[in-house]
């Protein structure tokens, strides 16, 4: 257990629960999973970048005004994956930390127009993060996929490239099954993007854009509308539109709820005013993710322990909770099943012991 994530109002065996409990992942981002002994060891490399190199200094730097201000740290630490061996390592180790929180899938959300413009050749690209995929699921037993998102403030440019690398043969890599669209929304309308999801939804990539993060439940509508989406990043502010709850209930279209980014972004001002609780009360899927854990001073299984208070959840609810991330995710039949299994079985024996 990490002691500074302990939640004095989740009891401790709960916490212990959590940190065994298998789980899926399904909104993660590749940079924003950098923990700071993988981006020190970055920064070290490439000693002309201004992101701090002591863990205890990337804790300050790490404390967000705003989304805005999100976004322009998120984007130093971009600037630290120089090439491809930077990107393999920071794979790599991102799957060792999921896999130390009993992470047994997850999909990663990568953008891999902000390493291609920055000169990284694309193949080269593609290349590592396979081979750090394949080996984190060898050695570790993380099963990692990806989700390629476009950079939505880099327009249409970032867009086109990004479709291109998902669905040209020759690079599209093995790993990946669906398609997003991340990065600030508003001033950045979700339909402008409807032609760069039909081809990637036409090359067999699932839509699965953020939504409602910080904006209205009008930007959830036209995810859903325009660009198909069978989940949706946040949704945060679907709450505000009962319609649309019931929407998501009924086509049991889950939402990726993050409550810490929330907070660390200010889309949402305390834990405690989340609408996660609406959410459920609705009937819709819900599933507790993590976003840029060690940006927002969180991990996994802090988030788990989040939506344990928020919900009220003993290990049961727990265990369901995590049961919705593998259903939501893009496993097949007998992925999810073997999860779901192990899930029930560590559950079982923990309330027999
Ligand atoms: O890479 C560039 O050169 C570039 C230029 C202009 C704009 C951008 C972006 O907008 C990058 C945004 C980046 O943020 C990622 N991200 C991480 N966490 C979140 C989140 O909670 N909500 C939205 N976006 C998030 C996203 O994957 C984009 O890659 C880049
Ligand atoms: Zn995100």
């Amino acid at each position: 257990m990490t002691e500074h994530l302990v939640d004095p109002d989740v009891p401790r065996d709960l916490h212990a629960f959590i940190a065994g409990l298998p789980k899926a992942e399904l909104h993660v981002h590749h940079v924003g999973s950098a923990s700071p002994r993988i981006v020190s060891e970055l920064a070290a490399r490439h000693a002309d970048s201004k992101v701090p190199t002591d863990p205890e200094a990337l804790v300050d730097y790490f404390t967000f005004t705003d989304f805005a201000h999100f976004i322009d740290v998120y984007l130093s630490v971009v600037d630290l994956i120089r090439t491809p061996e930077d990107v393999r390592l920071l794979t790599y180790e991102v799957a060792r930390d999921m896999a130390r929180q009993q992470v047994r899938y997850a999909e990663l959300t990568i953008t891999p127009f902000s390493s291609t413009r920055r000169g990284i050749d694309e193949g080269a690209f593609m290349d590592a993060i396979e081979d750090a995929r394949k080996a984190a699921e060898a050695e570790f037993g993380t099963v990692l996929r990806w989700c390629f998102d476009i950079p939505g403030e880099a327009g249409l440019e970032s867009a086109e490239e990004t479709a291109r690398l998902a669905t040209d043969d020759r690079l599209r890599p093995e790993g990946l099954v669906s398609f997003g669209l991340g990065g600030p929304e508003i001033g950045v309308a979700r339909p402008q993007f409807k032609p760069y999801f039909d081809r990637a939804i036409a090359a067999g990539l699932h839509s699965v854009p953020h939504a409602g993060e910080t904006t209205g439940p009008q930007t959830v509508w036209e995810a859903l509308i325009d660009l198909r989406a069978e989940r949706i990043g946040h949704g945060t502010s679907s709450a505000q539109d009962p319609k649309l709850l019931a929407h998501l209930a009924e086509r049991r279209i889950p939402l990726e709820v993050c409550p810490t980014s929330n907070i660390a972004t200010r889309a949402v001002r305390t834990l405690d005013e989340h609408p996660i609780k609406e959410f459920v009360r609705a009937g819709v899927p819900v599933t507790i993710n993590s976003d840029d854990p060690p940006m927002f001073g969180t991990d996994l299984n802090n988030e788990y322990a989040v939506a344990a208070r928020l919900l009220g959840l003993d290990e049961r609810g727990l265990a369901d909770l995590a049961k919705n991330g593998v259903e939501a995710s893009f496993l097949d039949a007998p992925g999810k099943a073997r999860i779901a299994d192990e899930i029930d079985t560590y559950t079982a024996a923990w309330l027999a012991s």
